[in-house]
């Protein structure tokens, strides 16, 4: 393991130079990788993981949009893509990719099929974390452990075709096989993560649900809603409103933030905007602290959780989401949005 010193804070991280594919095939070769759920996660991590020389296999309803497309995928039924329950019994090791409310609702099902020695594998730590909640409690003797990719699985797909890598958590709550943290290091590696860092199944729910809720999805929309509305009733058109929220941003400077940091991206904007920005930064931070300390403490007490689980567990959970998406996607700022990006030269 590398040590890395974190802005002060030394910590152990796994990189490919030290744990190298070859090793990630090793550990695996005996093994049958299970990836249960077809949906966002479960394409990327099972085409990164096959494409990488692991035996995979994938499990998910049949008479479904994401059967259809692990077969376009090139999964083939009754060899390597069966029904839930077959592919848990067949796998060694069971990647469990259904929506978290779905993981709840098939848990019975798979239960009997988690026999001694194998391992049971999660790229979130909601449902052991929630247990009293989504009554998730693993067999002793299996291995329980999780690869949390911090990206989309469209991400973790797309940066695997360019050879690069997403970042992913790791973390091992059960090891009944003594192999457990090879397993899960194996895995982090095969389905194509840049490097691993090390958390548990509490803390990464904790983290991964304030962190969506807030700056990576809830807060930034907020955000952008606040200050788009400002400039309309001010009287600037949609399209100096949408250029100034949200375009720049995307488009000129939050590209700059990733290649080389907040200070990179400020030093590369005018001294004016420089005096501003750090002048309101701020005040934006105190207005928004207090608002990210009750999201953590409703993570906290599993209110968030609560509220995931009774919604996303109705039938018509998908098309009320779609249905709350396409409001977002038809209000004015998001179509601006849409004729700002057909207006980029590469959309022409
Ligand atoms: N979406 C993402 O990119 C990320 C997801 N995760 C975690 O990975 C896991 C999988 O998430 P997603 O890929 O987003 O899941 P998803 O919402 O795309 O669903 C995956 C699959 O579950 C199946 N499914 C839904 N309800 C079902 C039911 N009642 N019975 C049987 N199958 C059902 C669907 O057919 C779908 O193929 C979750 O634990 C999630 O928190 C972690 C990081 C990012
Ligand atoms: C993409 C990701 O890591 C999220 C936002 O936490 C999720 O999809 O749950
Ligand atoms: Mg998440
Ligand atoms: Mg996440």
């Amino acid at each position: 393991m590398a040590k890395i010193n974190f802005g002060g804070t030394v910590e152990e991280v796994i990189m490919r130079e030290e744990f190298p594919l070859s090793k990630a095939q090793e550990v695996l070769k005996e093994e049958t990788v299970a990836v249960i759920g077809y949906g966002v996660q479960g394409p990327g991590q099972a085409l990164n993981m096959k494409e990488n020389g692991v035996n995979v296999i994938v499990g998910q309803r049949q008479n479904s949009a994401s059967w259809d497309k692990a077969v376009a995928d090139g999964f083939v039924p009754g060899e390597t893509l069966f029904p839930i329950e077959e592919a848990v019994q067949k796998g060694t090791i069971i990647c469990y990719l259904l929506s978290d409310a779905a993981q709840i609702a098939v848990w019975p099902q798979i239960k009997p099929y988690l026999t001694a020695g194998k391992a049971l594998y999660f790229s979130h730590g909601f449902g052991v974390t929630y247990k009293d909640r989504t009554n998730i409690i693993p067999p002793a003797d299996i291995d329980v452990i999780l690869v949390a990719p911090k990206g989309s699985g469209t991400s973790l797909r797309r940066l695997f075709l360019e050879g690069r890598g997403l970042n992913s958590s790791y973390a091992i709550h059960q090891d009944a096989t003594g192999r457990a943290k090879d397993r899960t290091i194996a895995l982090g590696i095969a389905v194509g993560s840049g490097y691993l860092f090390e958390t548990t199944f509490e803390k990464e729910v904790y983290s991964d649900l304030t962190g969506e809720r807030g700056s990576l999805m809830g807060a930034i929309q907020g955000l952008f809603e606040a200050q788009y509305s400002v400039l309309r009733e001010k009287g600037h058109t949609p399209s100096e409103a949408f250029n100034e929220t949200v375009e720049e941003l995307t488009q000129s400077l939050m590209p700059l933030v990733a290649e080389n940091g907040m200070d990179w991206m400020y030093a590369n904007c005018s001294t004016t905007a420089q005096r501003g920005a750090l002048d309101w930064k701020d005040k934006f931070r105190d207005a928004v602290r207090p608002v990210v300390e009750d999201l953590y403490e409703s993570v906290a007490t599993g209110e968030e959780a609560q509220r995931s689980i009774d919604t996303n567990s109705q039938p018509d959970y998908r098309i009320k989401l779609e249905a709350e998406l396409e409001e977002l996607r038809s209000s004015e700022m998001w179509q601006a949005g849409a004729a700002v990006r057909q207006l980029r030269p590469e959309n022409k």
